[in-house]
């Protein structure tokens, strides 16, 4: 790679949408200190030589300590800096308990009727309202 082609390399952030019986897992950052108590969708950078949907599980198993698998991504991104964007996989859990063990204080499971009862960072609100669609419809079809 050259050297202006490694400046301009994309870094690219995965975020998990955990949805378990009509609940969307939701993390509240515990650092730094400009994103603390923010809620957001837990996640990380991708590692290089590693796949985005092989990140998603690696990121659930270190920060919430369950295994998980990426289904889909969601449509769309948010850039977060000039070489880092935040994409998002629809993600379910295949073992575990989600526990805040990295990165987030606390962890909530919301419902599409306390979907923004927690302040989400920004940058994750148009993931949130493709859940918001995925929950509603789940609902729909349960009644
Ligand atoms: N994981 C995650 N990060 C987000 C989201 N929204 C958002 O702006 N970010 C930002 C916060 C951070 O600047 C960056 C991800 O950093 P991170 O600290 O979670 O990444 P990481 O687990 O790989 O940790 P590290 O390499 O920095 O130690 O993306 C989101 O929904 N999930």
């Amino acid at each position: 790679m050259t050297e202006s082609a490694a400046v301009h390399a994309q870094r690219v952030v995965v975020a998990a949408a955990l949805i378990e019986s009509g609940h969307l897992l939701a993390a509240r950052r515990s650092a730094p200190a400009d994103l603390a108590g923010f809620w957001e969708l837990p996640g990380g950078k991708i590692e290089p030589g590693e796949s985005p949907t092989q990140a998603v599980t690696r990121e659930l198993r270190e920060e919430l300590g369950v295994e998980a698998h990426a289904l889909h991504r969601i449509p769309g991104e948010h850039r977060l800096t000039k070489n880092m964007v935040l994409r998002a996989w629809r993600v379910c859990l295949r073992q575990g308990d989600p526990q805040p063990l990295q990165d987030h204080d606390r962890l909530r499971w919301l419902s599409f009727h306390d979907l923004y009862e927690v302040p989400w960072l920004p940058q994750d609100l148009s993931f949130v309202e493709w859940v918001s669609g995925e929950l509603r419809r789940e609902e729909a079809c349960t009644q």
